[in-house]
């Protein structure tokens, strides 16, 4: 049975997920020492921000199949570590969207208002109704950073309270923009004119310190920032400073540059900053949401079925997923076979998706495809995560073509192989939307389901052939289970596919291809 370690507090709800399929071990506030001791006895691990999965603790997994985040940030797992060793990385990426939001939206009143302040100093036993008259946030300018989930959501809402919303996100489009209500602007003039600004962006090598010295420095001595995203985003020294010297209004911050928060000068300013422990993705709802989410993931990978929420496998949405799930079989069985037919080292592979799979969407097929045609040198080391990477390192250069007009089959794959022997090719499709069927083998047409054992031939088209193949493989005591030739032209060249019952013994080959008119002879298991 599989074993699985939750190393950070995961609702219950997913736990029993796992448990159908795995023994579970929660062991929360592991010091990474003790992590790295225990890892390697792991199939997977389930972690929500508290786990840092350093690449040290990856390699120390030498059973880990897969990373599981329960939440949307994967800036606590070295994600590429992950891939070089074959680890599917997932998370939920929509499971907290809303706690997210409401948390960002709660920090933008709670500011406004300075209910921090008031309610502590009611609970003081004072009732000071001066230093907490507030401002109002209707007809007020939000500027979002970061019109993703969790930023459409804050705008969505913050217009329905009367406010004017400018955006800052170089990836999504003006329409997209205008969708929500919000006038896509640059970042300086954003700065500039907004009363709030509120950040939802990922922490990457360009955002961090986004928001500094200079960029504070153009903000309205009257406006707010607010912090829901990633620690990191907004450099903290200099916001105290800026907050200090009055520069502007104040701030909330749900999260920081290394968490727990330390010692810090943001502690030391008063009601002008609200600070909160990484709570945006703390309601019950949201938790239970990304624990089912995540679990239900982890449990898939283990019984070998795909993840919907994979980060480092290209394209494996959930929308993708439903359709191309039938057709990531047959593209590795291509692979496969193709990479058997090629023999010798593969030095290129041409990949064409035909008719309905011609369309950017099928991208996991090419990595399928992959996947199958290394299988014969790396066996289960290969997976869709490092398959590309496993390719580019063997100097595989990959070829993707996309042919719409290919009506024979509603959708099928054509892979050419070329190798340090030669050059072969294989086409297929689905028959009933799941059996797979190869349906050309070396540009002959053929119709045949794929089997464990097969035995392909290339051999003149002419009276006898088939006889004299069939009573070969008899003299070996080998099975024959079906038969047969895909040929363009009568007595021209043709190629025969052989399904058998076992592998062929040792050293047929050779005397097959001394069968007159037979010019070569593959064997392939798939
Ligand atoms: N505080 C919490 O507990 C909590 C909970 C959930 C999510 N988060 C964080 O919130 C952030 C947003 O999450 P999401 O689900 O909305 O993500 P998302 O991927 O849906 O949206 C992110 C948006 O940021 C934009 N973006 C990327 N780089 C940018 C840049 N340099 N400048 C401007 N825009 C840029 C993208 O185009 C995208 O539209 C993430 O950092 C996530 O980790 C925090
Ligand atoms: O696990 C948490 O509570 C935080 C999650 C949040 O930061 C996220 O990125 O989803």
């Amino acid at each position: 049975m599989s074993k699985v370690l939750v190393s950070d507090p995961i609702d219950q709800a997913g736990i029993d997920i796992l448990t159908q399929v795995a023994s579970v071990d929660v062991k929360t506030g592991l010091k990474p020492a003790d992590l790295i001791e225990i890892i390697g006895e792991y199939d997977a691990l389930m972690i929500r921000s508290g786990t840092r999965v350093t690449q040290e603790i990856i390699e120390a997994g030498t059973q880990l199949k897969i990373i599981g985040r329960a939440g949307v940030g994967v800036d606590n797992v070295d994600v590429p570590a992950a891939t070089r060793r074959g680890i599917v990385v997932v998370n939920s990426p929509e499971g907290n969207t809303i706690a997210a939001a409401e948390h960002a939206l709660a920090m933008m009143l709670s500011l406004s208002r300075h209910i921090p302040d008031a309610n502590a100093s009611v609970k003081r036993g004072e009732w000071d109704r001066k230093t907490f008259v507030g401002a109002e946030v209707y007809k007020k300018t939000l500027g979002v950073v970061g019109l993703g989930k969790i930023g459409s959501h804050v705008a969505t809402v913050a217009r329905a309270m009367g406010m004017k919303l400018l955006a800052y996100d170089p990836f999504i489009s003006t329409e997209r923009a205008e969708q929500i209500g919000c006038q896509l602007v640059d970042l300086d003039l954003l700065m500039q004119q907004a009363d709030y600004i509120t950040l939802h962006i990922p922490k990457t090598p360009e955002t961090t310190h986004l928001i500094n010295a200079k960029t504070l420095a153009k903000m309205k001595p009257t406006a707010r920032i607010i912090n829901c995203a990633r620690g990191g985003i907004i450099d903290e020294a200099a916001l105290a400073v800026a907050i200090k010297e009055g520069r502007i209004q104040g701030a909330a911050l749900d999260v920081f540059e290394s968490e727990p928060l330390g010692e810090s000068d943001l502690r030391s300013l008063g009601k002008e900053i609200i600070l909160t422990p990484h709570l945006g993705a703390s309601t019950t709802e949201a938790q239970v949401n990304v624990a089912i989410d995540v679990a239900e993931q982890i449990r898939d990978v283990l019984l070998g079925l795909p993840a919907r929420s994979a980060v480092n496998i290209p394209g494996l949405g959930p929308d993708v997923l439903e359709t191309l799930k039938p057709y990531m079989q047959l593209a590795e069985t291509l692979g496969n076979l193709v990479g058997q037919l090629a023999g010798g080292r593969v030095e290129s592979l041409n990949v064409r998706l035909q008719g309905e799979l011609a369309t950017n969407k099928s991208q996991p097929l090419v990595v399928a495809s992959l996947k199958g045609l290394l299988y014969q040198a790396l066996r289960e080391r290969v997976n869709y995560v490092n398959a590309t990477i496993e390719a580019k390192e063997r100097g595989i250069r990959v070829i993707e073509t996309r042919d719409a007009s290919a009506r024979d089959y509603a959708g099928s794959l054509h892979l050419e192989a070329t190798g340090t022997l030669g050059t072969h090719s294989v086409t297929g499709a689905l028959l009933g939307d799941k059996e797979i069927h190869l349906t050309d083998v070396d540009g002959f047409p053929i119709n045949v389901p794929p089997s464990k054992y097969m035995l392909f031939t290339l051999h003149r088209d002419m009276p006898g052939i088939i006889g004299k193949l069939g009573s070969l493989l008899g003299s070996f005591n080998v099975n024959i289970a079906s038969m047969q030739v895909g040929r363009k032209i009568v007595r021209g060249d043709a190629v025969m596919a052989l399904s058998i019952d076992d592998p062929l013994p040792d050293g047929i080959l050779t005397e097959i291809v001394k069968v007159p008119g037979i010019r070569d002879a593959y064997t392939v298991t798939l």
